[in-house]
């Protein structure tokens, strides 16, 4: 992530934040104040109630003083209320900022940036931020106005002791300000740690069977730990400055008051000043200590929020997908439905696909083979409009895809990948996913069309069981075929199938085969192929090496002609650039080229 950028800025981002609450706030701040004023009269009513003493007892100063403490308390109660729930609301605001933008960030950026530290910046950086927005708020505003409420009061009492107390209070407060750049410093350190640990935690939780599997849960325990210390470092560091910070505060407001307390009982002891006054000085002087320590806790919480808040700024910035564009319009007549005209495309300085070209023409059967590395599922994800051709030209329906929505052409496709296609919930909303309003009938279809039928009998709860996280209480061939069902339900133009290189058993492969037949009855397909069955049944065969498309045609052309795909086949097709061994020939049955079109 970037470097810090400056705090001025980031203070303009906090006031941002905060400007939304802006009436709860000062209504906040007011009764805060309110209750700190009430405060403030009560050793008025000590001087007169001690100065008066002697003559009788003054119960309606008495009663007064009752009602002020009671008073203080409950507006103080009121205020705080408010000014938590204002905390929250502006949590909850940045928090659907933060999920609405990290859902819509350009493809390249994810490459970039370590899931476990997204979440942290949601989750851990927006609670700090709750204290900066609210506390410091009213401690920085109701401090400040308390502590000058209060200077002036001591002035008026007696400016020969405020100048004993002020002397004292410029020291500490010289120690308190070169501390707080160290602080910031410390308390982003701290963030970014727990920011580090979210996401190493992340990596060994996602791969738990991994990490089981080659016994690592030690050395993934440690590596998150050894994180948890980073960020307790931090924080310690963090809590020594603090630390150092309060005691220099009140060491130098005790010294004050002791001195007060000489001086003061020697100018009463030649009556050169009351009793009255005297204690009413030392109340205020006490009292000091509540807003000067309110104001520097607001000067540290905010450095403490800081880092949280460059960090989630930094979030808040990353780049996201642009929107906007044509919609796509209906499929010109012989318009392909997608094609690829001489398309190059780059990760970062790396080039992978090197003058692409192809057509997908409608209800088409296209497949994509080549080595492991050639460049297939980039070409699907360029199709997916996931990253964008570095040059060339990718078409829809004969429209450029630059000039059109990318919502619109994500509409009229559907992509069955091979990594992690279920998601936590229920079989129902795993099939809906993509087409939420499809009725119970259609979904029966689909269901029944790639053979999920027994799945679903077998489920304690039918489709409405839960099918754990990623998928986990079904079988890898179950996975794959309930992303088969579900992008048939939203009926796209061009389906996208990164075929699965997992073996399926026999009623498994049929019921693929189905599946994959009936989708070239009802849209065009683009299929990464890794079995020969699929190669066979597709019109066109789309042979990549290298990124580079260095032959095309029906497979017995391609046999005869294009070295690398007799390579392939000779390989058994599964991409992992192995070459020599025996052609894996599917029975005749399973892999006949139905539906043939000439594409
Ligand atoms: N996000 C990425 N960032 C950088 N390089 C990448 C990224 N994704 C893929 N690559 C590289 O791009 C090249 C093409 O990858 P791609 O996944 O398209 O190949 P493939 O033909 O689908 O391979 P396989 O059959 O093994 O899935 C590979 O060399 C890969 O290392």
């Amino acid at each position: 992530m970037s470097a810090p950028a400056a705090p001025r800025a980031r203070l303009r981002d906090l006031a941002r934040l905060a400007s939304g609450h802006s009436r709860t706030l000062a209504a906040a701040i007011a009764l805060t104040v309110v209750a700190s004023g009430l405060g403030l009269l009560q050793p008025l009513l000590v001087r007169q109630a001690v100065d008066g003493a002697g003559r009788s007892v003054p119960w309606a100063l008495l009663v007064g003083l009752a009602l002020l403490f009671a008073g203080q308390a409950l507006v103080d109660a009121a205020g705080l209320f408010l000014l938590e729930r204002t905390g929250e609301a502006v949590v909850l605001g940045l928090r659907r900022r933060l999920v609405a933008r990290l859902l819509r960030l350009r493809m390249d950026v994810y490459d970039r940036h370590r899931v476990g530290d997204l979440l942290s910046r949601v989750g851990t950086d927006t609670t700090v931020l709750r204290e900066v927005t609210t506390q410091a708020a009213v401690q920085l505003v109701t401090g400040a106005l308390t502590a000058v409420g209060t200077v002036a009061l001591m002035v008026w009492l007696d400016p020969l002791l405020f100048l004993l107390v002020a002397t004292t209070i410029a020291v500490a407060a010289v120690v308190v300000t070169t501390l707080l750049g160290r602080l910031r410093v410390a308390s982003e350190q701290a963030q970014r740690g727990v920011g580090a640990m979210s996401a190493d935690l992340e990596r060994a939780l996602g791969a738990i069977r991994t990490v089981r599997a080659s016994r690592a849960e030690r050395r993934e325990t440690d590596r998150v730990s050894r994180r948890a210390e980073e960020a307790y470092a931090a924080g310690v560091r963090a809590a020594k400055l603090t630390s150092v910070m309060s005691p220099a505060v009140e060491l130098a407001l005790r010294g004050s008051l002791l001195l007060v307390l000489l001086i003061g009982g020697t100018m009463v002891a030649r009556d050169a000043t009351s009793l009255g006054n005297l204690v009413a000085f030392l109340l205020y002087a006490t009292y000091l200590v509540v807003p000067l320590a309110s104001v520097l806790q607001g000067i540290g919480t905010v450095q403490r929020g800081m880092g949280a808040l460059q960090r989630v700024h930094e979030a808040g910035t990353l780049p996201t997908e642009p929107t906007g564009g044509a919609t796509l319009p209906a499929c010109p007549d012989g318009s392909p439905v997608l094609e690829f005209r001489d398309v190059w495309f780059r990760y970062r300085d790396r080039p992978v696909l090197r003058g692409v070209s192809f057509a997908v023409p409608e209800h088409a059967h296209v497949a994509l083979v080549g080595r492991s590395g050639a460049g297939k599922s980039t070409i699907l994800s360029l199709v997916a409009r996931f990253h964008e051709p570095t040059s060339g030209a990718i078409r829809f329906s004969g429209r450029p895809a630059a000039e059109l929505d990318r919502a619109e052409c994500r509409a009229r496709i559907a992509l069955v990948d091979q990594n992690t296609p279920v998601l936590h919930g229920t079989l129902r909303e795993n099939l809906t996913y993509a087409a939420p309003d499809a009725s119970a009938a259609e979904l029966a279809r689909v269901v029944d069309l790639v053979n999920l039928g027994d799945v679903v009998d077998r489920l304690p709860d039918g489709l409405d069981s839960p099918v754990g996280e990623r998928g986990n209480q079904l079988s890898g061939g179950e996975c794959q075929r309930v992303a088969i069902a579900r992008a048939l339900l939203c009926r796209p133009a061009l389906l996208l199938l990164d075929e699965p290189t997992a073996h399926l058993d026999a009623i498994n492969e049929a019921a693929l085969t189905r599946a994959i037949g009936q989708v070239a009855e009802e849209c065009a397909l683009l299929v990464i192929a890794h079995r020969l069955s699929t190669v066979r049944r597709a019109e066109h065969i789309v042979v990549l090496d290298g990124g580079r498309v260095v032959a095309g045609g029906g497979h017995d052309q391609l046999v005869r002609c294009s070295p690398v795909y007799r390579d392939l086949v000779l390989a058994g097709l599964d991409g992992t650039g192995g070459t020599g061994g025996t052609v894996v020939e599917e029975p005749e049955g399973s892999s006949g080229p139905t539906n043939a079109r000439t594409g």
